[in-house]
C-alpha cells in the first residue's frame, strides 16, 4: 500500500528519475499524438538547473523519440527501458543485440498490423510494441500473437502488457538496470534516487530505488506495486514538482 509523497523533502539532494507518457504527459490515442506541453518543458529546463544536472527521462520509447519530444533541452534521456542513452553532455550508449530476430519480429508484426487494421506497431529494435488501443476487437489476436512470439524467443525476450499494449522487450531493456547505473557514476552518484513512473516497466526501477533509500512513487491506482508512495495523478506530478522547484535556490 502507496502512502502519499510527503511534500516537504531535502530536494536539493535528489537524483530525480521520470518517466515519461503517464507521468509527465498524458496518454493519448496514438504514440505519434504526444507533445511536450510548455508547462512540462518550462519544469524540466528548471529541475536540470536546480538539481545541476542530476535529472534524467527514462521511458520505453525510442531515444529518438525523447529527443524530439525534449529538444533542446539537455537533458539524460534513456531510451526502450534502458537499453539506449544519451548523457546530458550528448555521449550515447546502446546494449548489443542479435539482428536475426531483430529483423524477423520486425517484418513479422509489421505484417501482422497489416492484416489488423487499428493496431499500431512500434519497432523499437529493443523492443516490439503491438497497440491496440484503437482497435480493441483486435485485443484477443494480439495476445495470441504476442504469446507464440514470446514461446518462440522466450531466451531472450520477455513479455510485458502496458496500457492497451503488449510488449516485447528484450532482456537489457530494464528500468531497474538503467537506475543502478546512472546512480554509479556523476551526476547522480551520491544523491537519493526519487523514481516517479505509472507503468508496469517502472516497477522495475522501485526496487533499485527502495533498496538505496530512496523514494518510489507509483502514478495513480495500482493494484499491485512496489512503490512506498504515491501521487494520484499526472497534475499532482507536475505540482509536487513544481513546490519542489519554488523551495530550491534558482
Ligand atoms: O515508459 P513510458 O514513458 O511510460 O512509455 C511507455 C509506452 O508509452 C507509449 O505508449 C503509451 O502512450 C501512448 C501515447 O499516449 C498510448 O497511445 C499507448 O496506448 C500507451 O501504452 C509508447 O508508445 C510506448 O512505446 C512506450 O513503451
Amino acid at each position: 500500500m502507496q502512502t502519499p509523497l510527503p511534500s516537504a523533502l531535502a530536494f536539493s539532494n535528489i537524483a530525480l528519475f521520470l518517466d515519461f507518457d503517464g507521468t509527465l504527459v498524458p496518454i493519448a490515442s496514438h504514440p505519434d499524438a504526444v507533445t511536450l506541453p510548455h508547462r512540462q518543458r518550462s519544469l524540466l529546463s528548471k529541475l536540470q538547473t536546480q538539481l545541476k544536472g542530476a535529472l534524467a527521462v527514462i521511458s520505453g520509447r525510442r531515444l529518438a523519440d525523447l529527443e524530439r519530444l525534449t529538444a533542446p533541452l539537455p537533458l539524460t534521456l534513456v531510451g526502450c527501458h534502458g537499453a539506449q542513452r544519451r548523457d546530458s553532455d550528448g555521449t550515447r550508449h546502446a546494449e548489443r543485440l542479435e539482428p536475426e530476430a531483430v529483423a524477423y519480429l520486425g517484418a513479422f508484426l509489421a505484417e501482422f498490423t497489416q492484416q489488423h487494421p487499428g493496431t499500431v506497431f512500434e519497432d523499437k529494435t529493443y523492443a516490439f510494441t503491438l497497440h491496440y488501443r484503437q482497435a480493441p476487437q483486435h485485443e484477443r489476436a494480439c495476445r495470441d500473437t504476442m504469446t507464440r512470439l514470446w514461446h518462440a524467443y522466450r531466451d531472450t525476450y520477455q513479455l510485458t502488457e502496458g496500457k492497451c499494449l503488449l510488449e516485447l522487450r528484450h532482456h537489457t531493456c530494464h528500468k531497474g538496470r538503467a537506475v543502478q547505473r546512472l546512480l554509479d557514476a556523476p551526476p547522480f552518484r551520491r544523491r537519493i534516487p526519487l523514481f516517479i513512473g505509472d507503468d508496469r516497466t517502472d516497477e522495475d526501477a522501485f526496487p533499485v530505488v527502495n533498496a538505496r533509500g530512496g523514494f518510489s512513487v507509483r502514478v495513480g491506482e495500482a493494484a499491485q506495486s512496489q512503490a512506498t508512495y504515491r501521487l494520484d495523478s499526472i497534475e499532482e506530478v507536475l505540482s509536487w514538482l513544481e513546490h519542489q522547484t519554488r523551495s530550491m535556490p534558482p
